[in-house]
């Protein structure tokens, strides 16, 4: 079978509020990020199949022949995109020595690597020998999306390496999008590795990854919000390591067990994210005002409050929201918390010095903090041309 050599790419994302209670049908804002997931995906004559992933030091391959008995026993379709298949999770774990509720970062990305690989390939009746290597500007499992954009990317590269969706690129332009069937397609694709990865995700993170923009989601209803002011927004990275398969599960027994205490918490994040696009929108049709910008910071005062009664904050978010209040700042956890980032949010007249201070107080703590761009594009093919060198080097030495 001809394989469509390529190179991708999606954004990682950031959350400005809904996280978790998104997972349980209530709205989420959020936003790209310009930190990328790159992946490029060679066809060789190797009958082997191999994956890089520097980021997680996880390099291994396997012979075509035994994933084609692995898809010849489990008779796994394409199509069958919406719902797992979990007969052949199942296999895989078993395949690859993982055990259930094993959440290892290294097998959980094996595991949606394989998943995708196989399920896509088993619609055009071949198993290719291909080598697909990974490599993210993001810090992985931080609440930044980086399994999203993993995700994102790898079904984009397997779609198109398959002939499944076409690819973009023309020789006109060394970067492009595909049409917005085929970003359906991604999508609903990715969703699968995020579930093998997250569990139960509501889906807004693999959205944001094959979308771009700023989003709303709402039970998997996406709608890119056009009208937004431009936003400074501060990341830290408390490199408190978490998982976001734990996180979700832990909010699900907590509302199990107190469902009267904790439904109204999530109809309240709820009116926060309505609250919020109001006021993004208010903001995008006239001048910010200063009293937007103290409706904005009290919505995340409020948000990290209810994500600590939860039971996703971290004394280490704690410490985050402390630094910055005591430079007029407001902060709260994005993603699914327990550790890993936060955001804060900077008004259009914060001063720099203030925004650096603020920076090496955070520093001096331990995190890595910086000032980001949001609403970077979704997912995107490239031409070699149109990578920076220091990626297309990183991709190079496998
Ligand atoms: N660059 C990468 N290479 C290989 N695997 C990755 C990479 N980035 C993410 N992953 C996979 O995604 C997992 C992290 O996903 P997790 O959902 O816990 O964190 P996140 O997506 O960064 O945060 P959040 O879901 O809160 O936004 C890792 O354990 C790994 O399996
Ligand atoms: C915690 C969560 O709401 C966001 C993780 O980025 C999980 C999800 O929506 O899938
Ligand atoms: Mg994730």
């Amino acid at each position: 079978m001809h394989i469509k050599e390529c190179i991708v790419s999606a954004p990682g994302k950031a959350i400005l509020h809904g996280e978790h209670a998104v997972v349980h049908g209530k709205v989420a804002l959020a936003v790209s990020l310009n930190l990328r997931t790159y992946l490029q995906l060679q066809a060789t004559s190797s009958s082997k199949v191999c994956i890089n992933l520097p980021n997680i030091n996880t390099f291994l391959s396997w012979d075509v022949t035994i994933l084609k008995q692995l898809l010849s026993d489990s008779g796994a379709v394409l199509g069958v995109v919406d719902e797992l298949d979990g007969e052949l999770v199942k296999r895989l774990r078993d395949f690859v020595g993982v055990a259930n509720g094993n959440l290892d970062t290294r097998s959980m990305a094996i595991l949606a690597f394989l998943y995708i690989y196989i399920t896509v390939f088993a619609g055009t009746g071949d198993l290719p020998s291909v080598t697909v290597s990974v490599w993210s500007e993001l810090p992985t499992g931080a609440g930044l999306g980086s399994s999203a954009a993993y995700s994102v990317c790898l079904a984009a590269a397997l779609l198109s390496a398959s002939g499944t969706i076409p690819s973009p690129l023309t020789d006109l332009e060394n970067t492009a999008r595909w049409a917005e069937e085929d970003m359906e397609l991604i999508n609903r694709c990715a969703f699968q590795g995020e579930r093998i990865i997250h569990g139960n995700p509501s889906g807004v993170d693999n959205a944001v990854g094959t979308w771009g923009g700023i989003l709303r989601y709402h039970s998997g209803k996406i709608t890119t919000l056009s009208r937004v002011p431009m936003l400074r927004i501060l990341l830290t990275n408390t490199k408190v390591a978490r998982s976001t398969k734990v996180l979700v599960a832990g909010v699900k027994d907590k509302m199990n067990k107190f469902p009267s205490i904790i439904n109204p918490v999530l109809d309240s994040v709820d009116a926060i994210s309505s609250t919020c696009e109001q006021t993004l929108s208010e903001m995008a049709s006239d001048t910010p005002t200063p009293e937007h910008y103290d409706v904005l910071e009290e919505l995340i005062d409020i948000n990290q409050h209810q994500l600590n009664v939860m039971g996703v904050g971290h004394p280490a978010i704690d410490r985050l929201c402390g630094i910055t209040l005591a430079r007029g700042l407001h902060s709260k956890l994005t993603g699914a918390g327990g550790g890993g980032c936060g955001i804060t949010l900077l008004r259009p007249e914060t001063e720099h010095s203030v925004v650096l201070n603020t920076i090496q107080d955070l520093r001096d703590c331990g995190y890595d903090c910086w000032e980001t761009r949001i609403g970077a594009a979704g997912v995107q093919q490239h031409s070699p041309l149109a990578v920076k060198e220091e990626v297309l080097e990183v991709l190079a030495r496998y």
